[in-house]
């Protein structure tokens, strides 16, 4: 259970984007968070996935109010949210071959004992051949990178999932494709879902229930 309330969080001194908002995603449900460009849905993603400290306001986790965010979040807690951004790009290292890529938190945690395992598992979960895991993001498409970044966020098996806007510069065939693969997840494991966007029709197919922006303050 994920509780956000009274959120206010920004990047800047008395200057917050999100103010005094709450929120609830329920074990096992899926949410889609609905607003206009700019009015704070992906920074309030970043806070309930403690990648972004609040200013103001407390997030429960499993009941449990949590005390710190990004690296200084304990490890169980960090592991719980498995997180994909729109921007597949600018959130894949360049360097790093997509198998790496995907494997490195498990490398991070310690556990690097199941990466063939888990990669094995995981590809065809996503849609990725044997010929793209050794591949460079420059050198595959942008969806391509983007099943690689769910593949990611999918390899420690988290129990809460957090989409921001993962479809968003992707052709109709691959954003169902990821739709279907994060949801082909969620049944086999009973994980949550925040799935934050401004394509009203997706979200309502996708998710238990959409929530608009104006309506969490
Ligand atoms: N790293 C940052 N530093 C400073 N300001 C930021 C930063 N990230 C976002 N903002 C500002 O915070 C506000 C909310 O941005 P946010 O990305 O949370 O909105 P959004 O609803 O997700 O928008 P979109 O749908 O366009 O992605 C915007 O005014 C944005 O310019």
């Amino acid at each position: 259970m994920l509780e956000l309330r009274s959120i206010t969080a920004g990047y800047a001194r008395n200057a917050p984007v999100v103010r005094d908002v709450s929120l609830t995603v329920a074990p096992g449900e899926s949410v889609g968070l609905l607003g206009p460009s700019g009015c704070g849905k992906s920074t309030l993603a970043r806070v309930a996935a403690l990648l972004h400290r609040p200013d103001s306001g407390t997030l429960l986790l499993d009941g449990e109010p949590v005390r710190r965010w990004r690296h200084r979040a304990p490890r169980e807690k960090r592991t719980a949210f498995g997180v994909v951004f729109q921007q597949a790009r600018l959130s894949a290292d360049p360097r790093l071959p997509l198998t790496d890529l995907i494997a490195e938190p498990l490398r991070a945690t310690g556990r690097g004992a199941e990466v063939t395992g888990r990669i094995a598992e995981l590809a065809p979960v996503v849609g990725l051949t044997p010929d793209l895991l050794t591949r460079r993001p420059h050198e595959v498409s942008d969806g391509q990178l983007q099943r690689a970044c769910l593949a990611r966020a999918l390899v420690l098996r988290p129990r809460m999932l957090v989409c921001d806007e993962i479809t968003a510069m992707l052709d109709a065939s691959t954003a169902a494709a990821l739709v279907a693969a994060v949801e082909d997840y969620r049944a086999a494991t009973g994980a949550a879902l925040l799935a934050v966007g401004h394509d009203r029709a997706l979200l309502q197919r996708w998710c238990d229930r959409t929530v608009q922006w104006d309506s969490l303050t």
